[in-house]
């Protein structure tokens, strides 16, 4: 393994657990992969984020068939086809961060964008977030569905089951998935109240100024 491979898994498990201690997924839910030049890399399957072993993280080639470590996320199809969707993609993060995943169940929410642009931080960092039909966690059903979303939007719910959200960097999936996550709390928390969203002329300046394709 190269040195750049070997920090990227120490970073894999570092973000892992500080997700996991911080509460966004518990339990062996939530998996994370990462682009490589020649690969991916990926938490493996029925793995809890807080426990993983660097060594031990599952290793892909370029058409995302395993050659190393233990056996991959069963949403590996999930997670090729976002980076398929997003040549600019190097990280995708599936958690089931309560909030977010709430969001993902209720029956009025605008399939379009679930995540009302209520703050600027939002838009930078996620923008639309539309709820895909439910399918099987780690069934290959899921792939037309993010193909046909996912290279406009860089997040989705997945119906009735949780957040995806990929990024240009690890770092920069995390922090959209957390600040995914605590929008889908502020959205819970002003439900039924007249909350005002920022219009459309200042989600264009957000859009346009800070968003990280
Ligand atoms: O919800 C599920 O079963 C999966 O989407 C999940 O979160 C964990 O699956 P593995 O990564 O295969 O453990
Ligand atoms: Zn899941």
């Amino acid at each position: 393994m190269s040195s750049n491979e070997e920090r990227i898994c120490e970073d894999i498990v570092r973000w892992s657990r500080s997700l996991f201690e911080r509460g966004f997924t518990v339990g062996s839910s939530g998996n994370i992969s990462v682009r490589l030049d020649d690969g991916f890399l990926s938490t493996p399957t029925n793995s809890c984020l807080g426990f993983l072993e660097p060594e031990r993280l599952s290793r892909l080639d370029a058409e995302g068939r395993h050659i190393g470590g233990d056996a991959p996320t069963k949403e590996l199809p999930l997670h090729m086809a976002f980076y398929a969707a997003r040549p600019t993609a190097r990280a995708v993060v599936h958690l089931h961060s309560t909030c977010a995943t709430a969001l993902s169940c209720l029956a009025d929410v605008d399939p379009d964008d679930a995540i009302a642009p209520v703050t600027p931080y939002v838009v930078m960092r996620v923008g639309r977030v539309p709820v895909l039909n439910y399918t099987r966690p780690g069934s290959a059903d899921i792939v037309p569905l993010i193909r046909e979303r996912a290279s406009r939007c860089s997040a989705v719910l997945l119906g009735n089951h949780g957040p995806v959200v990929a990024g240009t960097s690890l770092e920069g999936a995390v922090f959209a998935a957390e600040e995914l996550e605590e929008t889908a709390k502020l959205i819970l928390l002003t439900r039924g109240m007249a909350v005002r969203t920022l219009d459309a002329v200042a989600v264009a300046d957000l859009e346009n100024s800070f968003r990280l394709r």
